[in-house]
């Protein structure tokens, strides 16, 4: 599976990006709009999750867990700083999809404890998107977190995410991870189209292995 986060470019807003990673098949989209006042972040989410819910993809929130209703938004996606998960859960109920950001096993184990659904786990290199970031993880850093979940009998997908490229595909899910979230590598190519087809295609290419 393919996350899209949503970002921006000189050529590209936030609603033109989600509906390129539409267009080019993604079918999981995340707005993530820093700091941007609640008109502004609702007008983009109105708009978003018309997008998503015209071509079925399962659309959600960074942050805000107290907007996903109003917003008719599928989920959030939540980090240390944000509603706890436990929280979220009690707010939202079963039927949304909540996320939690792990950057290492100790954060995973808590996640899964707390019931999130899935878990953005990064960065796996430097990336420009997101400011203050964790330590990077790199592959080891995957295999060392998958293999510490085997050992711990934790089940929960494990969502890629930080500065990857359709380059990194192969290696990144060789680690046991179940998927990738990205932004740039898709807003910066000279397709945004046909590079999310390539990240689909590579996804599956190794899911399928
Ligand atoms: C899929 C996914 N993984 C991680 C993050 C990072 O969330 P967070 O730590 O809350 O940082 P911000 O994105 O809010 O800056 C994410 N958004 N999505
Ligand atoms: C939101 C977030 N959390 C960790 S890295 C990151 C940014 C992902 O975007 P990119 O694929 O452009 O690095
Ligand atoms: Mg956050």
């Amino acid at each position: 599976m393919i996350q899209f986060i949503t970002h921006t470019n000189d050529r590209y807003d936030y609603v033109e990006g989600a509906r390129l990673a539409l267009a080019g098949g993604c079918r999981w989209i995340q707005l993530r709009m820093k700091d941007a006042p609640k008109d502004t972040f609702m007008a983009a989410a109105t708009a978003i999750g018309q997008l998503c819910k015209t071509c079925h993809a399962t659309f959600i929130l960074d942050d805000h867990a107290e907007w996903v209703q109003e917003a008719g938004a599928d989920g959030v996606h939540l980090g240390k700083n944000d509603m706890p998960v436990s929280e979220a859960r009690k707010l939202l109920g079963s039927r949304y999809v909540i996320g939690g950001t792990a950057n290492t096993f100790d954060d995973v184990e808590r996640l899964y404890r707390d019931g999130a659904d899935y878990i953005g786990c990064g960065p796996f290199r430097f990336t420009t998107t997101k400011q203050k970031l964790s330590p990077i993880l790199g592959a080891d850093g995957y295999r060392r977190i998958v293999s510490q979940m085997k050992l711990h009998h934790i089940t929960i997908p494990i969502v890629a995410i930080g500065g990857i490229l359709s380059s990194d595909i192969p290696d990144v899910m060789a680690t046991g991870v179940s998927g990738i979230a990205v932004s740039g590598a898709i807003l910066n190519a000279d397709s945004p189209v046909e590079e999310m087809q390539r990240f689909i295609r590579l996804t599956e290419k190794e899911i399928a292995k």
